[in-house]
């Protein structure tokens, strides 16, 4: 709802009325473990289907939600500027927390967790790189929406859990003790703080409407990450993180570098590739934008196989089917 909002601001702004249709997804109501429903587009189909039934124009999705695999009847029409793409740890209520002394700098919160302590989170990319890291920690699944979470964390169930801080700040909830990962510990989902917002492939109306809300950085990092995952063939359940950022490197107008840094583990943590890579990028025209997004994700992903990826890979889907 809060993502449905703040499009419609944005649009507002633009002097395009809106008016939103509330939508309840498999995601919300299937508490199973996210691994044993066995689908993907578990928070989106419900969303595209109100696009295919006409229910409505524009479907506002968690772009980390939205499957790779491309879908004719939709267009993406628009990536908007991204939120924080960082994750971090929520304590329980009456955990006080040492106080931040640098804010520019953000520090470990794994020393704040005691050998053996009970993380929740469903996630295996967060599990296998707080493993990495950390292997005494005992981590166990976690579902169902925010308050749901807190609620078992506050029950004793978990010492903290793993939640995206664009969820936190999405829901104002900046005053939980909460402590961000660097990004040198925790790499974000492809596509993590970001919206992705789809329109009916053949509504010119509403795609032109919609892609004024387009950043073309934003676009172009997000693209990147997620051809890694779909070049992999990970779906949403494999233990793949990757970040890209654009940077104008100020030689020419809209000349820009952009990085892409991933990470492929094994599903336990122990075994990791990791690969970083650059490319210049034109942010004038959209097709080469995309040209060379995809081609840097290709590549690291290309480069990742090389490594064992693929081995890696495997072994989640394995223990996923037993
Ligand atoms: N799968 C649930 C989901 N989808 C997007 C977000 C967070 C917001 C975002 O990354 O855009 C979350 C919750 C979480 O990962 O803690």
């Amino acid at each position: 709802m809060w993502q449905a909002e703040h499009v419609a601001e944005s649009l507002k702004k633009l002097g395009i009325s809106t008016d939103i249709v509330p939508l309840v997804s498999k995601g919300d109501t299937d508490m199973r473990p996210i691994d044993a429903t066995r689908q993907v587009g578990l928070f989106t189909k419900r969303i595209q289907q109100a696009l295919v039934d006409g229910e409505a124009d524009v479907a506002v999705h968690s772009l980390k939600d939205l499957p790779t695999e491309p879908d004719d009847r939709f267009l993406l029409a628009a990536v908007p500027p991204r939120e924080s793409v960082l994750d971090g740890l929520v304590f329980p209520d009456d955990r006080s927390l040492p106080e931040n002394t640098d804010s520019e700098i953000i520090e470990s919160p794994l020393p704040l967790l005691p050998q053996g302590a009970r993380i929740g989170t469903g996630s295996t990319r967060r599990l296998a790189q707080l493993m990495h890291l950390r292997p005494d920690l005992q981590i166990s699944p976690i579902r169902g929406n925010v308050q749901t979470r807190l609620a078992k964390l506050n029950a004793g169930e978990f010492d903290a859990i793993v939640l995206a801080h664009a969820g936190i700040l999405r829901l104002e909830m900046t005053k939980l003790p909460f402590r961000l990962f660097p990004l040198t510990e925790m790499l974000p989902a492809p596509g993590q703080g970001a919206l992705g917002i789809e329109v009916r492939s053949e509504d010119a109306v509403a795609r032109d409407a919609i892609s004024r809300l387009n950043h073309a950085p934003a676009r172009a990092a997000t693209t990147a990450e997620r051809t890694v995952l779909s070049e992999l063939h990970g779906g949403c359940l494999a233990p793949i993180a990757c970040h890209a950022t654009v940077q104008s490197t100020g030689t020419a107008e809209r000349t820009a570098s952009l990085r892409l840094e991933a990470v492929v583990m094994s599903a336990d943590g122990s075994q990791r590739i990791h690969e970083v890579a650059t490319s210049d990028i034109e942010l004038i025209d959209s097709d080469l934008e995309t040209a060379a997004a995809r081609q840097l994700g290709t590549d690291v992903a290309r480069s990742m196989r090389q490594q064992g990826a693929d081995e890696l890979i495997r072994t989640v889907r394995d223990n996923h089917s037993n």
